[in-house]
């Protein structure tokens, strides 16, 4: 479904990712892992068209989208849920809002997806003429994950959904994941250390300065001495 070959992206010619290869089968979980500045966040964005590639290619569903736009690639189906207090901050205001933009072809479906996102996501539909800026960081979460799932995406990309977020609420939004994914929603999810994404993702990439460093399923992965070193050595679990 999804195919990243040799991509590089810059920041001011300064390479942030580097010579990277991913790809994302349909109806899988995949999980991007790595510490601080590795390039996950730049990998998405430059996935979502939002962050321009360098070099490389970008395929999704046999369509070369390296050089659409944001526009153009939600239109085909790829959702992103940015991290942090879900905008973009390096961003302007409407290159964050064409991200979240409502799609044609999904305002005629609006009502029933309303439905399908209360039932899955009860808070919102509890508090759904509450400001939502005045919900939890955690519900808040929610909130951004069934935005994006408002467009019925193909495949829905979500960048450190735990971040910042009590206990409680990461087992939600995980819970709400293996919802998705029982309904056939390819998500490629991008976490510093996770063993609860871990725990839901069928296959991993390690990155570690621009690069990935290490890749597999996680059922062959886990376990081995050299993922746990890699994966947990240098980070805290979370
Ligand atoms: N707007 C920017 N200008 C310059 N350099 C940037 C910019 N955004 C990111 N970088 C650099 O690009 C590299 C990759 O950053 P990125 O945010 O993609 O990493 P990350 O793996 O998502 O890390 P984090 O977990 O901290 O979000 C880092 O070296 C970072 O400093």
């Amino acid at each position: 479904m999804l195919s990243v070959e040799s991509l590089q992206v810059e920041y001011n010619k300064v390479p942030a990712v580097r010579n990277l290869n991913i790809h994302v089968a349909a109806g899988e979980v995949v999980c991007l892992v790595g510490p601080n500045g590795a390039g996950k966040s730049t990998t998405t964005m430059a996935i979502a068209g939002v962050k321009r590639a360098a070099s490389g290619t970008i395929r999704f569903a046999d369509v070369d989208i390296s050089r659409q736009t944001p526009e153009a690639i939600a239109a085909l189906g790829i959702s992103l849920v940015p991290e942090g207090r879900r905008i973009f901050g390096q961003l302007t205001v409407r290159e964050n809002l064409i991200v979240g933009a409502t799609l044609s072809r999904a305002a005629a479906r609006r009502n029933q997806q309303l439905d399908r996102m209360f039932s899955l996501f009860p808070i919102l539909k509890e508090r759904s003429s509450q400001m939502a800026g005045q919900m939890s960081g955690g519900e808040q979460q929610q909130l951004a994950i069934a935005r994006a799932m408002m467009t019925s995406p193909r495949l829905l990309i979500v960048d450190e959904p735990s971040l910042g977020l009590a206990p409680q609420y990461v087992d939600l939004v995980f819970e709400t994941f293996a919802q998705l994914r029982s309904e056939g929603v390819t998500i490629l999810v991008v976490e510093q250390s996770s063993r609860r994404a871990l725990a839901l993702a069928d296959r991993l990439y390690l990155l570690r300065s621009g690069q990935v460093v290490m890749e597999g399923a996680v059922a062959e992965l886990a376990g081995s001495a050299e993922f746990e070193s890699a994966f947990f050595g240098e980070m805290s679990a979370t």
